[in-house]
C-alpha cells in the first residue's frame, strides 16, 4: 500500500497498529507520520519503528492520504478543534478507532471528508487483532477498501452497521482485558494448587489459545467442546460447579454489558 499514513496519537493502540503494519511491509516507515505530545514517547516510536514522529498535529494532517485517530474519545473534541479547516475540497480518509465516536461526529469535526469508524482490538500487535468497521456517508467503496486492507493486515474484519459498534467495543474491543484477567487468575489457580508460576503460566496461555484454536477451526459450538471436557463424576464438572456458584457466565455477561454502556456514554 503506498498512501502516506498519519496517526493523531502515539499510545498504545498506535503502535499496536503501526508495529504490523509496518513490520508486514503494508506501509513503510517512511510514509509513516505520528504526532504525539510527549516528547520521549516520539523519540521511541521514531527510534523503534523509523517512523516520522511529531508533537503537531496539523503537520501529519497536513501531510498524509489517511489519517487514523488514536486519541481518547475525550479529547477528541479539544484536538478536532484545534486542527485548521483545509482549503479546499480534502478527499484525505479519516479512520477512528475511538469508543464511542459517533460517525456523525466525526462527520461533523471533519466536513465534506469521507470518514470509517473502527474498533481493533490489541492482538492487533501480532495480525490476530478484531476490527469491525462501519463507513461513514461520504465513504465509497475505494476509501472502505484502504481500510479493509489496513485493518486485513493486522488480522480479521468485519463491517458492522453503526448501531452495533458499542457492543462490538464492549466485547472484542474490551475483551482481550477480561481475557487477560482470566488468565491470571488461571495461573494463581495454578500457583494455589502447587504449581509453580512458570509452568502455570504456560499451562494457562496455552490451554486459552489452544482451546479458542480449536473452537474456531472446528466451528465448535462451546457447549460442546464443555461437555467434551466434562467427564461424568470428574473434575472438571466439579469446577464448572464452582464456576455457575460464583456467577462466572453472568460476571462475563455484565463486564460486555458494562463496557458497551461505558462506549455509549464516551460518544456523548
Ligand atoms: N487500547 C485498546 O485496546 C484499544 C483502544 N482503542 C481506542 O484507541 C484510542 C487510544 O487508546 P489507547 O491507545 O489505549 O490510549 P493511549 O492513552 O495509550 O493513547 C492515546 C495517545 O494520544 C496521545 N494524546 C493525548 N492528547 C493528544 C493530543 N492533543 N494530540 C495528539 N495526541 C494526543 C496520548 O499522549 P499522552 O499519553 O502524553 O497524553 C497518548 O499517547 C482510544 O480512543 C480508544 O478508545 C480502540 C481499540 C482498542
Ligand atoms: O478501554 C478502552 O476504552 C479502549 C476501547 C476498547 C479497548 N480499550
Amino acid at each position: 500500500m503506498t498512501a502516506k499514513l498519519g496517526i493523531i496519537g502515539g499510545g498504545v493502540m498506535a503502535e499496536a497498529l503501526l508495529s504490523r503494519l509496518i513490520s508486514r511491509g503494508t506501509h513503510q516507515a517512511q510514509d509513516v507520520w505520528v504526532s504525539e505530545p510527549l516528547p520521549s514517547r516520539r523519540d521511541f516510536l521514531a527510534q523503534q519503528y523509523g517512523i516520522h514522529a511529531t508533537g503537531d498535529n496539523q503537520a501529519v494532517v497536513a501531510e498524509v492520504d489517511v489519517l487514523l485517530l488514536a486519541i481518547k474519545p475525550q479529547v477528541f473534541q479539544s484536538v478536532v478543534d484545534a486542527l485548521m479547516p483545509p482549503a479546499a475540497a480534502s478527499e484525505q480518509l479519516v479512520i477512528s478507532i475511538l469508543a464511542g465516536v459517533s460517525i456523525q461526529k466525526l462527520e461533523a469535526a471533519f466536513p465534506g471528508q469521507p470518514v470509517i469508524r473502527t474498533m481493533p482490538n490489541t492482538p492487533a500487535t501480532i495480525g490476530a487483532g478484531m476490527t469491525a468497521i462501519t463507513p461513514g456517508h461520504q465513504a465509497n467503496p475505494n476509501h472502505v477498501q484502504i481500510a479493509q486492507q489496513i485493518f486485513a493486515a493486522v488480522g480479521e474484519v468485519v463491517e458492522v452497521p453503526e448501531s452495533m459498534m458499542d457492543a462490538v467495543t464492549g466485547l472484542s474491543g474490551s475483551g482481550p482485558g477480561y481475557v487477560a484477567v482470566m488468565i491470571e487468575a488461571l495461573i494463581d489457580g495454578g500457583v494455589a494448587a502447587g504449581l509453580p508460576r512458570a509452568i502455570a503460566t504456560q499451562l494457562a496461555i496455552q490451554t486459552v489459545r489452544g482451546t479458542a484454536e480449536l473452537l474456531q477451526t472446528q466451528s465448535l459450538h462451546p457447549a460442546v467442546l464443555k461437555d467434551r471436557v466434562t467427564s461424568p463424576g470428574g473434575t472438571t464438572i466439579a469446577g464448572i460447579a464452582h464456576l455457575e456458584q460464583a456467577g462466572f457466565r453472568s460476571a462475563i455477561i455484565e463486564a460486555v454489558r458494562a463496557a458497551y454502556r461505558r462506549s455509549q456514554e464516551l460518544g456523548r
